[in-house]
């Protein structure tokens, strides 16, 4: 027979369910006989209650105390320091995603300039966060503070506004990858919209307001087909949940741009590669697998057409990511108030020379000198699009973005990267 305790805190729910019927009645009879006894119970119980209820709260503030990365006059101190400016004209500028692959880069050489950058990152663990930490290191050695925290947290970031008066936010955190978003959807509306809108609602009550130049993606062009994919384009045929979120977000800045007058720049990212890129990437999974003799899955299109990127070196994309800072003109509003219009741009930034998958593997297979194991698969129905190519006039003129760097010159580089922090053998490499 079950035990009075048993009862009354079951390990199970359904235990606790099942015995609740006439047991639980025989139990109370003979327990709670008399009245004195019964309110002896009542009190116990009573005092057990408050003291969980006050251990709990204790257990809360202190946890949030510890836990707590943010706040204090130490604190402020640093993200002051971070975002001092040590030029004429220079800028302040938040970078969100700053531990990301293109956040680290964009930061580094903004900081380079003499510009003043906080970064803010979640540290997510979507792909190996040692990475994250390392390109933090890195950061940190260069003069550049990152915040641990998260897009949707309104009070960080409404404190970060606080304490220094950014002139720009350049807003890189998002949830990426394409395919990713089959398996895990939610996590694309929690970062590109919900992280997205609780930034611009931050950022439209700042006084001043800062300027926002923002990534999006060459995806959104989703199953667009007129070549090259230039910005006056369709793109309301997305053809994954990434895609559509990114598509979503040109759409929302839209509506702060137009309402609280907020200048807006969004950047349509082409497979952006490099050193310190992205371990969920075909180049760098690849380049993971041809070392360690493990075979690699090369997708194939309708009619076994080749799949091609137009894919676009880090350090072109830098380029486009401070040109579009330098010429995004100011936000107008202040107070939530919009007092005039304010920029609104979209930028494609590519590299305007799509080169086929399996050639990107033929590159590979020179720098490592190793053949590829190769796996040729039909493309499965996993929000892929078959070819990207970018038309880059419009950056072109709004100032001056030309990428150099073909994909034989840039995948040379990030080989080069990739040996000297995974070494051939190192276990680090392993996923
Ligand atoms: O430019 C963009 O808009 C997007 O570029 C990349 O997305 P994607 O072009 O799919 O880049 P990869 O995941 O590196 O794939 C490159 C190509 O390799 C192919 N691939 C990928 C993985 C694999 O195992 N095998 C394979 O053949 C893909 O189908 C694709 O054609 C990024 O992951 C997105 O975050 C970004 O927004």
């Amino acid at each position: 027979m079950p035990s009075l305790e048993e009862e009354l805190f079951p390990s199970t729910p359904g235990k606790f369910k099942i015995d609740r019927g006439h047991g639980m009645n025989r139990h109370f009879h003979r327990c709670f006989a008399s009245t004195s006894t019964m309110f002896l119970w009542a009190l116990f119980l009573i005092a057990l209650t408050a003291s969980y209820l006050s251990f709990q709260s204790f257990v809360d503030s202190g946890s949030r105390y510890f836990s707590a990365s943010w706040g204090g006059i130490q604190w402020e101190k640093q993200v002051r320091n971070s975002a001092q400016i040590h030029r004429p004209g220079g800028m302040s500028v938040l970078v969100t995603g700053a531990a990301g692959f293109v956040g680290t880069h964009v930061s580094l050489a903004l900081k380079k300039r003499g510009d003043g950058v906080v970064g803010l990152d979640n540290f997510n663990n979507y792909y190996d966060p040692s990475l994250k930490r390392a390109r933090k290191s890195l950061l940190n050695g260069n003069g550049v503070l990152v915040v641990e925290g998260d897009l949707n947290d309104a009070k960080l970031l409404a404190k970060l506004f606080d304490v220094v008066a950014f002139t720009h936010v350049m807003h890189l955190a998002a949830q990426a990858g394409v395919r990713y978003a089959m398996e895990n959807p939610n996590s694309y509306v929690h970062s590109n919209i919900a992280g997205l809108v609780t930034l611009l609602e931050v950022c439209k009550s700042a006084n001043p307001q800062p300027s926002i130049v923002w990534a999006s993606s060459s995806s959104v062009y989703g199953l667009n087909d007129k070549v090259p994919f230039s910005e006056a384009d369709r793109t309301d045929r997305p053809a994954s949940l990434y895609a559509a979120t990114k598509k979503a977000g040109e759409e929302i800045t839209h509506t702060y741009n137009h309402i609280y007058g907020l200048s807006i720049t969004g950047l349509r990212f082409f497979t952006v590669y490099g050193p310190w890129g992205r371990p969920d990437m075909a180049y760098f999974s690849f380049t993971r697998n041809i070392l360690q003799g493990k075979p690699i899955t090369i997708y194939r299109g309708k009619y076994r057409a080749d799949l091609a990127r137009d894919f676009t070196y880090i350090d072109d994309i830098v380029k486009g990511c401070l040109g579009s800072l330098d010429t995004s003109g100011k936000s107008t509003g202040s107070g939530g108030k919009k007092k005039g219009n304010a920029p609104f741009r979209i930028f494609n930034l590519g590299n305007t020379s799509p080169v086929k998958v399996p050639e990107l593997v033929n590159i590979l297979e020179r720098h490592l000198k190793v053949k590829a194991k190769r796996n040729i698969v039909d493309m499965p129905g996993n929000g892929d699009v078959p070819f990207t190519h970018a038309n880059i006039s419009y950056a072109q003129r709004a100032f001056g973005y030309k990428p150099t760097t073909d994909l034989q010159t840039g995948l040379k580089k990030f080989v080069k990267w990739y040996l000297s922090y995974y070494g051939y053998n190192n276990r680090k490499g392993l996923q």
